[in-house]
């Protein structure tokens, strides 16, 4: 069976303060009326048997509340006690998996246009998946120096029907500089966070690189411990720095379709749609002589704005953003204080 596994568990810090621990990033929209999670769902359900999602306890509510009685019917909500990152998350997951089952694990939060395009993508990477003993990821054709995103290095071709190479090694969000190396050298892609593989191979790979969590739900399975106590002792570790670099039976297979992981506020000035001056507008706004400019106002408060230029302003009731296009990547930094 070919099962998705979608990771909605996380903050998205960085968009804040839209997005917050009462209401994370995957439960907004963006490009759509839908929130990025729904989104997630509808796009995979014709390409796989089953959905899953894996969520934390503090945001199984939302989830609730926002899926109708007809969704609940096709998903299935996994619960972990408290968010570890995205290595414990899709270990609890793989519970639910049989050893031959296909696992598609795709974040909950992002925005990808030619469905066609990526439907094949997915449908290659499965059949990847199915014959070969590997950890197969999407990379997406890279357009820009982009510093917000990993970086997959290709190596030599493995399968040319499917168009799958070898991974060579994997660059964590880069400086702008060796970003540009990057973009020149052709054989780079981005790190889209999505991956595919047989769960006994996945399982293989955990016992290696992360014996911790790979005992850790030998235990669980055994009822020798909690959940609680297994999680409690899990590192919080990505999958990506957990598994992806230290495995060599990794294939990255290329994706052409537009993707944008609505990380950032540039992100989503990016994708939404722009009115005559180049402005982002949701909300209410008292505006005179304002370009391209992104501005959220979620709350009833007036603002007012004369003559600026590529700004992001951002007006909730939790904060308020205000920073240069470009710029959005700091909110992290301003976070910290
Ligand atoms: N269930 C669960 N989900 C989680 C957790 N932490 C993160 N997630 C979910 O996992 C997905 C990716 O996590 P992020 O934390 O947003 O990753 P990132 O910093 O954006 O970086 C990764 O994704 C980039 C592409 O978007 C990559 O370019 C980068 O290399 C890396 O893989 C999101 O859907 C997020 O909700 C967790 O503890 N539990």
């Amino acid at each position: 069976m070919v099962k998705a596994l979608i990771m909605a568990g996380g903050i998205g810090e960085r968009l804040w303060p839209l997005s917050t621990r009462k209401r994370p990033k995957q439960f907004h929209s963006f490009g759509d009326s839908k929130p990025l999670v729904i989104q997630t769902m509808e796009r995979l359900k014709t390409l796989v048997d089953e959905v899953h999602i894996i969520t934390t306890k503090e945001q199984i509510n939302i989830f609730n509340q926002m899926i109708g009685k007809e969704e609940e019917e096709k998903i299935t909500l996994l619960t972990e006690p408290f968010g570890k990152n995205t290595a414990p998350a899709i270990a609890l997951g793989s519970l639910y998996y049989e050893p031959g089952d296909i696992m598609v694990i795709f974040p909950s939060d992002h925005i990808i246009r030619d469905l066609e395009s990526f439907r094949r993508t997915i449908t290659r990477a499965i059949e990847e998946a199915v014959e070969s003993d590997a950890l197969i990821t999407i990379g997406i054709t890279p357009t820009r120096p982009h510093t917000g995103y990993g970086y997959i290095e290709r190596g030599e071709s493995h399968n040319p029907e499917r168009g799958s190479y070898r991974v060579k090694r994997f660059h964590e969000k880069p400086d702008f500089k060796k970003a540009q190396e990057y973009l020149k050298a052709g054989n780079f892609y981005w790190n889209s966070g999505m991956f595919i593989w047989r769960k006994e191979v996945f399982d293989r790979a955990l016992r290696l690189h992360l014996p911790e969590i790979y005992h850790g739900l030998e235990e669980l399975k055994a009822k020798a411990k909690s959940l609680e106590e297994v999680y409690e002792n899990f590192p919080s570790v990505s999958i990506d720095y957990g598994i992806m670099e230290k495995a060599d039976n990794v294939l990255v297979i290329p994706g052409n379709f537009y993707w944008n992981d609505v990380g950032s506020w540039d992100s989503v000035y990016e994708l939404e749609e722009k009115d005559a001056s180049g402005n982002v507008i949701r909300g209410e706004f008292v505006l005179h002589d304002v370009k391209n400019s992104l501005l959220f106002n979620t709350t009833y408060r007036s603002v007012r704005i004369a003559s600026v230029e590529d700004a992001i302003l951002v007006v909730t009731d939790e904060g308020i953003l205000l920073c240069h296009r470009g710029d959005s990547q700091k909110v992290r930094e301003l976070l910290k204080y």
